[in-house]
């Protein structure tokens, strides 16, 4: 039996779904899911501004080897995320501008990755935004077996094809479909509840007295005084 696979079939989440999460933000999907999902802080936004989602198309490839990238094109949709791992840590540069085009033809909205891009410069010139380990220059080769729609790791993050990944400056987030429409509820019900406390900020009122942390900074023994004793 062979162990390397390129998964056609992949389950996808609701558009209308996806969208409202990639409208909540990172932050507050996270927050609205129970504090899951989020990929370690090592991947990294590499532009300013765009926030994505997306259906993940997933990669495990040997480090230093981008040839199950190439595979995975082939089985990606209009609106899926393209998430890569390599199955021991690199920081090579396996991802750049022609892929990326490649990505783009397909209607691919993002790579998250958890190795390296470059072609840095150009990647931002077209548009299509990347989160990642590292930036370097470092060229890879198309010589080993890999596996496209299997469950990956990437930075901590088991991510399942199908997941519904969230990206934006804060970070990434992937999110199992089950969960999407009840974290669409918590995260309006959370952003209606922010949008309240923003405008009460605002106004001058202090987060002790917003949220009563008077009565608990008192009983763990804080004290205020005007001068250290
Ligand atoms: O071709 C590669 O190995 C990666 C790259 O630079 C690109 O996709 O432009
Ligand atoms: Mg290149």
């Amino acid at each position: 039996m062979a162990s390397h696979y390129v998964v056609r079939n992949v389950s996808r989440a609701e558009p209308a779904t996806i969208e409202a999460l990639r409208d909540a933000g990172v932050a507050t999907v996270h927050e609205a899911a129970g504090r899951i999902g989020l990929l370690g802080p090592a991947i990294q936004a590499r532009q300013q501004g765009p926030a994505i989602a997306g259906s993940a198309i997933t990669v495990s490839c040997h480090p230093g080897d981008n040839l199950m990238i190439h595979a995975a094109v082939e089985v990606c949709r209009p609106g899926d995320v393209l998430v890569v791992t390599t199955t021991s840590p690199s920081t090579d540069g396996m991802f750049g501008d022609l892929l990326a085009t490649s990505l783009m033809a397909r209607g691919v909205v993002g790579l998250v990755i958890d190795a390296g891009v470059r072609d840095i410069a150009t990647l931002r010139e077209i548009g299509f935004p990347v989160w990642s380990r590292a930036v370097h220059a470092q060229g890879t080769v198309k010589a080993s077996p890999g596996s496209v729609n299997v469950p990956v790791v990437a930075d901590g993050q088991l991510v399942h094809p199908g997941d519904i990944i969230v990206a934006d400056d804060d970070g990434v987030l992937a999110l199992p479909i089950a969960q999407g429409a009840a974290t669409v509820e918590a995260a309006r019900k959370r952003l209606a509840n922010e949008e309240a406390k923003r405008k009460t900020l605002a106004e001058g009122t202090l987060g002790v007295d917003l949220y009563h942390l008077r009565p608990l900074l008192a009983e763990l023994g804080v004290e205020y005084v005007d001068d250290l004793p």
